[in-house]
């Protein structure tokens, strides 16, 4: 089912996870130096989840090399667990470490808070809406769980329906529990999302998220870009999209 004035989601079919990966590296970095180029700093909103942090391998190696001037590019984050700053499990720390290396400009990067800031997760929720004001992004990228949750809004669940811009987010049925995460007002609010999905067990929650399922039932499926809506996907992802569907996506 489509939504008036949402424009169709495309589907851009790959091998494997490394294949998505270098795509989604290949396909930032033009877009960042197309952005800076028109003399934009590119506001991008990174994912967590496994995919997407070898894309960013991918990002910093090739990342060097390129037009990008990484000062001025400013990064924030579509979701994070609420643990200790530096954890493993947190979404920023992978990232972080694989990226400084470019020449980031620290107050361009924008970490979603942890608790040993000193703030609990309501009064860590509000602040980053502060700080991310009214900001639009030029390109968020995000996961999409095997239950269809995308950044930390899961199905069926308080997060799922939350309002306002910045949600704190209690008991996810995935561990961590605690975790802060945008609301789909801001995900939506983006020129541009590009959704990296790889593997059998996403498979059912792509098929559904592509195919009308309701935000609530299936998070994944109410993200979307103002301009663009793109779904990188493996062979595996695709594996139940119907064969209209995948066939759109193949090259
Ligand atoms: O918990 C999370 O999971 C999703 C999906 O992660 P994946 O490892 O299954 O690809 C991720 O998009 C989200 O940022 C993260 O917090």
């Amino acid at each position: 089912m489509t939504q008036p004035d949402v424009p169709a989601p495309e589907i851009l079919l790959h091998a494997d996870a490394d294949a998505v990966a270098e795509a989604l590296a290949a396909r930032l970095l033009a877009r960042i130096t197309e952005l800076q180029g028109g003399g934009r700093v590119p506001q991008v909103c990174l994912t967590g989840g496994r995919i997407a942090t070898r894309a960013y391998g991918r990002l910093a190696a090739e990342g060097r090399s390129s037009a990008v001037d990484w000062g001025r590019v400013e990064l924030w984050w579509g979701d994070e667990r609420f643990v200790p700053a530096g954890d493993d499990d947190r979404n920023d720390a992978p990232v972080l470490e694989l990226l400084r290396p470019l020449g980031l400009a620290a107050e361009r990067v924008h970490p979603m808070p942890a608790p040993d800031g000193g703030a609990g997760l309501d009064d860590a929720a509000a602040g980053y809406a502060s700080e991310l004001g009214g900001t639009r992004f030029d390109v968020c990228l995000l996961g999409l769980g095997p239950d269809g949750h995308v950044a930390s809004l899961f199905p069926e669940h308080p997060s799922s329906h939350a309002e306002g811009r910045v949600v704190a987010v209690r008991n996810a049925p995935k561990p961590p529990p605690d975790r802060i995460s945008l609301t789909l007002e801001v995900i939506n609010a983006s020129a541009e999302v590009w959704f990296l999905v790889s593997g059998e067990d996403k498979a059912d929650a792509t098929a559904l998220a592509l195919q009308g399922a309701g935000p609530v039932q299936v998070p994944g499926a109410g993200a979307h870009g103002r301009s663009r809506t793109l779904w990188l996907l493996d062979h595996a992802a695709a594996g139940r999209l119907p064969p209209d569907l995948a066939q759109r996506g193949r090259f």
